[in-house]
């Protein structure tokens, strides 16, 4: 984050839910990694007259943004308050190389950017938590009811293991493995996907809750597994997640496909990333060579886009 005289910068990256998506919403614990090939850049200019917004998805005046850019809309109307701030006069250009609505943090990081960018034209300094409030007022119109781990990650330079409300920690994942994330190409629907196990929660409770719980468990013996090292276990125990999230509903034909298809080339595991129902999903290797096999694969089996991370580096980027 940098201040000019008459231009600001604010910066944050795409996210990757290791494990623990859904179940993180009530109370479980998840493991995320910041996904530093997908930055996004906040820059925020001085002009005349009233503000401008443009992106890749609109450009034109803040007062008309499409629903699709409320939440940065509410976002900038409260810092702008809070500072004593005009919300004219501002030139706010967003760069994003998250794919959006694919699971990958996409509306927590521009928040994330967009806070950044603002405290810094402005000149004030904000602090961690300010910045997490600031985020959760937009994801809530994006999302309805997020657990905060999407701030929490976008905004962080470590992997994280996250429980709502009490507890987050930066874990090192030096496994020595790599993982291949992978797009289907259709846009997820994190909110909806939140909305119906929350319906599921109130209808079969029971029934549900015992498959969140069992993703939590997940998550435990994930975190022992990247302290140990044992990477074979790891991928096991995200195919066991991704057999979870299948039974509440968050997953679909696409994604269940690119699982097979990284399992059936010797993918160590394989799920789903994120909301569901559409996204991105990963799968883990043990050499660089499988991983390069597996994302070639799931390139020829639908995948528009992949990305290979090597576990072992860069973790704590
Ligand atoms: C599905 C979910 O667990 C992750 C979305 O990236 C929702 C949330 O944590 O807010």
């Amino acid at each position: 984050m940098k201040t000019l005289s008459d231009q600001a910068v604010g910066t944050a990256h795409g996210k990757i839910i290791l494990i623990g998506e859904h179940a993180v919403v009530y109370n479980e614990p998840a493991i995320a990694m910041p996904f530093m090939a997908t930055p996004v850049e906040v820059i925020i200019e001085k002009i005349n007259g009233g503000s401008v917004i443009s992106s890749s998805y609109y450009q034109g005046l803040l007062q008309t943004v499409p629903d699709s850019l409320k939440n940065l809309k509410s976002l900038i109307q409260s810092i702008c308050s809070d500072l004593n701030q005009p919300v004219d006069g501002l030139s706010i250009s967003i760069s994003s190389l998250i794919p959006p609505e694919r699971g990958m943090g996409s509306s927590a990081a521009v928040a994330t950017a967009l806070v950044r960018a603002l405290f810094a034209y402005f000149e004030r300094d904000i602090a961690h938590d300010t910045l997490l409030n600031y985020v959760e007022i937009s994801e809530k119109i994006a999302h309805g009811n997020p657990s905060g781990l999407d701030a929490r990650v976008t905004s962080s330079a470590s992997p994280i293991y996250y429980k709502k409300n009490s507890h987050f920690a930066s874990i090192p994942l030096h496994v020595s493995g790599y993982l291949i994330a992978a797009d289907t190409g259709m846009k997820g629907q994190t909110k909806k996907a939140v909305r119906d196990v929350a319906r599921q929660m109130e209808r079969a409770s029971h029934q549900t809750l015992t498959i969140i719980k069992k993703i939590g468990h997940l998550t435990e013996e994930a975190r022992l597994a990247i302290q140990d090292d044992h990477v074979e276990l790891l991928g096991e125990l995200l195919t066991l997640s991704h057999d979870c999230l299948k039974q509440i509903n968050v997953s679909n034909d696409r994604l269940d496909h690119l699982v097979d298809t990284a399992i059936k080339n010797h993918a160590l595991g394989a799920k789903l990333t994120g909301g569901g129902r559409g996204g991105c999903m990963i799968a883990l290797a043990r050499t660089a060579k499988q991983a390069k096999l597996i994302a070639h694969k799931l390139m020829e089996n639908g995948a528009v886009e992949t990305w290979i991370h090597a576990l072992g580096e860069n973790s704590n980027e």
